[in-house]
């Protein structure tokens, strides 16, 4: 048996699965979007070169991605150290950070962060979308892209000694690029070797997360130790959800606090507000998933910082557990998706 067998691993190293308490399992603490950027609207330019000013902060949450400095959440390091003092404060424990290569993960800046403040911070392997895969990622074989993903989980990643906790966000996109599908059919090997947890990026087409599942599955990967990302923007017919619930992977609800009218990605995309994000857990806890959803806001620009008026890593202990509360969803449940799915979900094999 390994000694990761029955453990967590943090970036300050391995814990007891009950000492994670509250856990947002989708969260960036630093890391670039660069390769997102979307130009602004016709017109917007000039507000767009200069929007950390109140009277644009309205304009920024509509389009997060068009403004080059909104993108570049590394650069926000110590406003980040107070919004996990305040996340603490607010009854958080642990945050799972999902930055993978491509979108330049800082691993010393996690440790620090950790140590700082007292959240555990679990780290993620492997690599993002296929915009950001170099060549020579590109001509790995997907033996070569397992051994490096099994070595940033078993020994550390990006030179340091620093070791990831779960392999992703592995990003993937619509359709799936041949890049993609070997850095899935990688993790699922590793997945199999480690008994670790995996979290995936879909692409932005209601038939995406099953075709990564399908992907996965027929490389031995393990749907039941899966989450599936960014689903409130993925998915939207009821009916759809629940069939993709049977498959038997977790469900993440992870854009809470994000509000936009234009879904830049996909413009066929009615970005859902948090109501309905609530709405949605609740229809997934009366059909029986409850031990399937996970929750978070996924903070990957600079403008969902409280610093910049945003609604910060501790929106969700604050002002969503309330609203679920009030539409039905039990606190036994609530303690579930906070606690329980994620102390289950990164606990290894
Ligand atoms: C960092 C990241 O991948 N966030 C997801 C943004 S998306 O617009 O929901 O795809």
């Amino acid at each position: 048996m390994s000694e990761l067998s029955g453990k967590v691993q943090t970036v300050l190293g391995l814990v007891d699965p009950d000492q994670l308490g509250r856990t947002m399992t989708h969260e960036h603490l630093t890391m670039t979007f660069a390769c997102c950027y979307f130009p602004p609207p016709q017109g917007d330019e000039a507000v767009a070169e200069n929007p950390f000013q109140m009277q644009h902060m309205h304009w920024l949450r509509q389009n997060p991605y068009s403004c080059h400095e909104n993108l570049l959440l590394q650069q926000e390091v110590p406003a980040v150290r107070d919004e996990l003092l305040a996340y603490r404060k607010a009854g958080g424990g642990t945050i799972v950070e999902n930055t993978t290569t491509g979108i330049d993960r800082d691993l010393p800046t996690l440790k620090q962060l950790s140590k700082d403040t007292g959240v555990h911070v679990i780290a993620g392997a492997g690599y993002y979308v296929d915009c950001t895969h170099t060549e020579a990622t590109k001509r790995m074989s997907v033996e070569k892209l397992t051994d490096i993903i099994v070595s940033e989980v078993l020994h550390g990643a990006d030179g340091t000694d620093i070791r990831c906790g779960v392999i992703g966000e592995i990003g993937t996109g619509w359709p799936i690029t041949e890049s993609e599908r070997k850095v899935l059919r990688a993790t699922a090997h590793a997945q199999t070797q480690l008994g670790c947890p995996v979290i995936i990026h879909p692409g932005r087409n209601p038939t995406a997360p099953a075709e990564v599942l399908r992907i996965l599955q027929e490389a031995g990967g393990d749907i039941s130790k899966t989450v599936m990302s960014h689903l409130d923007r993925t998915i939207f017919d009821d009916g759809e959800l629940l069939e993709f619930a049977k498959l038997g992977s977790y469900l993440e609800y992870d854009l809470f606090g994000t509000e936009m009218l234009d879904y830049p990605y996909n413009l066929e995309v009615d970005m859902p507000s948090d109501s309905q994000r609530v709405k949605t857990l609740a229809l997934l806890v009366k059909e029986g998933y409850g031990d399937k959803v996970l929750v978070a806001h996924d903070i990957h620009t600079k403008n969902r910082l409280t610093k910049y008026g945003g609604h910060g890593y501790s929106h969700i202990l604050k002002n969503i557990v309330p609203k679920m509360l009030m539409r039905g969803i039990s606190q036994h449940q609530v303690d579930k998706i906070l606690i329980d799915n994620p102390k289950h979900w990164l606990t290894f094999k």
